[in-house]
């Protein structure tokens, strides 16, 4: 594999822009799961409080060869840890459950506008950050109006806003909202959780280069800027996932992708979603 390359954040921190997403690997895979993905070459992992696999991924860590701080590690506020203290609180447990001293990237998961705290909960998330136990801060499923009131009211910017995005969700317009602000773009469910992989102009376009339609729209993120964790629990597809840095898509294969947008999500509308668990 060639090597992956990285991002860097408007903070300076490096982040691999290929990384390995962990929603839905029970806590009784994840540990093998993470452990293969580093094997492949993975040294970048999306986890959650939500789901319910700190522990697990820590553990891989713990088990494998690399140093910790080879690892780029990445979790999220839950949604019923909006306040304050709570945010303080989760945030201590994540560290121990995932047994390091401090993470690479800690995001509100969702701005949840009818709680109507967010504002209050970035500036908890300032101050983890201060304390230097996150190197980076960011959010989730953010629209550029929710961060319009960080931008205005808080004082560290997002490193990253990790949003809905593929080839039938292109987000051209948060994106360069983000951009305008200095803001990485996160590409979440960035293979639309293989819903994408059977549109003809996709199939056309990896037959092209005899790669599969899941490393051609991996790599179609990768040439957009985007950082990207797909996730699988399938060893075969865990290393294919890996394969897109020897290839490159032309103007006419970018443009054919981004012109499948249909304003298609998979998961919730963060304008309307205001689950707590
Ligand atoms: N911030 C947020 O709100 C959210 C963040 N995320 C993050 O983004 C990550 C990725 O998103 P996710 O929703 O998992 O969706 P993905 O777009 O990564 O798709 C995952 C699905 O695609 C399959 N798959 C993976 N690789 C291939 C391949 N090469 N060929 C065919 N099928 C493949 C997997 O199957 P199999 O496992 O069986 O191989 C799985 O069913 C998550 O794991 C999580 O870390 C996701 C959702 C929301
Ligand atoms: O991270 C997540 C995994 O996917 C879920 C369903 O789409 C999301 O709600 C959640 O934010």
């Amino acid at each position: 594999m060639t090597e992956i390359p990285n991002i860097n954040l408007n903070n300076g921190v490096h982040i691999p822009q290929l990384g390995f997403g962990t929603f839905q690997i029970k806590p009784a895979d994840t540990v093998e799961a993470v452990q293969r993905a580093f094997d492949a070459g993975y040294r970048h992992i999306d986890t959650a409080q939500m789901y319910g696999n700190e522990k697990e991924v820590g553990q891989a860590i713990a088990q494998s060869a690399l140093d910790p701080t080879d690892v780029f590690v990445t979790t999220k506020l839950n949604n019923n840890k909006h306040s304050r203290d709570d945010a303080l609180a989760s945030f201590d447990t994540s560290l121990k459950d995932l047994g390091l001293e401090r993470v690479d990237l800690f995001l509100i998961h969702w701005p949840l506008p009818a709680v109507g705290n967010f504002v209050d909960t970035w500036r908890a998330m300032e101050e983890i950050y201060q304390s230097g136990r996150a190197r980076s801060i960011g959010v989730s499923n953010f629209q550029a109006h929710h961060i319009g009131r960080l931008l205005a009211e808080t004082t560290i910017p997002p490193a990253v806003n990790q949003i809905e995005l593929h080839p039938y969700l292109v987000q051209s317009e948060l994106h360069a909202y983000n951009d305008e602000h200095g803001i990485a773009t996160q590409a979440w469910s960035p293979i639309a959780k293989g819903l994408v992989l059977d549109d003809p102009t996709i199939v056309t376009v990896a037959l092209a280069h005899n790669k599969s339609a899941a490393q051609v729209v991996l790599r179609w993120q990768i040439q957009l800027g985007n950082i990207v964790f797909p996730k699988s629990a399938t060893p075969a597809r865990i290393q294919e996932n890996t394969a897109i840095f020897d290839f490159e898509l032309d103007d006419s294969e970018m443009s054919m992708i981004s012109s499948l947008d249909r304003g298609q999500r998979t998961g919730p509308d963060p304008d309307t979603f205001n689950y707590v668990p």
